[in-house]
């Protein structure tokens, strides 16, 4: 049997990427609802997960502003994509069982519930998991900030990066295959390094809230629930 959670309360951020499955573009169920699943488990074991689901599989910003484009326009469309990604994820928890609200930082009450801090909190401790959209509502930002300021707000004892790679390396992986993974980092040394695993922004946010991040594969099936239960492989980015 796994070892009981760490955890009273965990961010589960899942890069948008990852929901592609071997798709070129879009939501692979399949992998929705393994996500879903692991989320449950989670819950079942007595955390409270709150959820943030980025936008890459869909739409970033960035893109339209490398196209010479508004990137104000761009991030407004790709703060939209998490809204889509976030609905996506809801419906596979609410065909699980698992009772899940979607509160989006960008207002569309016809959609789902606007961010309020209070309820959130409320739906977390009846045992509800939480997907927070629309990032921070503000362009210029990521899902990375978003999910750190919300773990900061929701009192999270640590944010999970759930992305398509391992862990913080000394370079971005997927370019230099001779790069060495870190088990354990501090906030300063993966700014101070420029390690582009998360946003500066995300990382300082969760350095001043001494929220510990903890980077693993989302690829890997069941890798949450064992990285919560401290097990499995991960990179964790904490106080020394
Ligand atoms: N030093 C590093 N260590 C680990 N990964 C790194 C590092 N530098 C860059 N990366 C890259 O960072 C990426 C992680 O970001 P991710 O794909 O999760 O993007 P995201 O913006 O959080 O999500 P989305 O897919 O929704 O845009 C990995 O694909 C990895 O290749
Ligand atoms: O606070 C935010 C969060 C996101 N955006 C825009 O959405 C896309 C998708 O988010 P990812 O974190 O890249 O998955 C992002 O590229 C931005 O364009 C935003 O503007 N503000």
């Amino acid at each position: 049997m796994a070892a009981p959670a760490r955890f009273r309360r965990v961010l589960l951020k899942v890069s948008g990427e990852a929901l592609l499955g071997a798709q070129p573009f879009g939501i692979d169920e399949k992998v929705v609802d393994r996500i879903a699943g692991e989320v449950g488990q989670a819950v079942e074991s007595g955390v409270e997960v709150a959820l943030v689901v980025g936008g890459g599989n869909i739409f970033r910003g960035m893109t339209i502003a490398k196209a010479g484009g508004n990137r104000v326009a761009g991030d407004h469309m790709g703060m939209l994509a998490t809204v889509m990604n976030a609905i996506g994820m809801h419906e596979a928890l609410e065909r699980r069982g698992i009772s899940s609200r979607i509160f989006s930082a960008v207002p569309m009450p016809t959609i789902c519930e606007t961010f309020s801090q209070q309820r959130a909190e409320r739906a977390l401790k009846r045992g509800r998991v939480v997907l927070f959209a629309g990032g921070t509502g503000n362009p210029f930002f990521t899902t990375d900030s978003g999910a750190a300021l919300r773990a900061a707000e929701m009192g999270c004892d640590a944010l999970f990066k759930g992305t398509n790679v391992d862990g913080v390396y000394s370079a971005d992986p997927k370019k230099h295959p001779d790069a060495v993974r870190f088990d354990r980092i501090t906030h300063a040394e993966v700014l101070a390094r420029g390690l582009q695993v998360m946003d500066a922004a995300a990382v300082a946010l969760a350095r001043d809230n001494h929220i510990p991040l903890i980077v693993f594969s989302i690829q890997a099936p069941n890798a949450f629930v064992e990285v919560l239960h401290g097990q499995g492989r991960a990179t964790i980015i904490a106080d020394e």
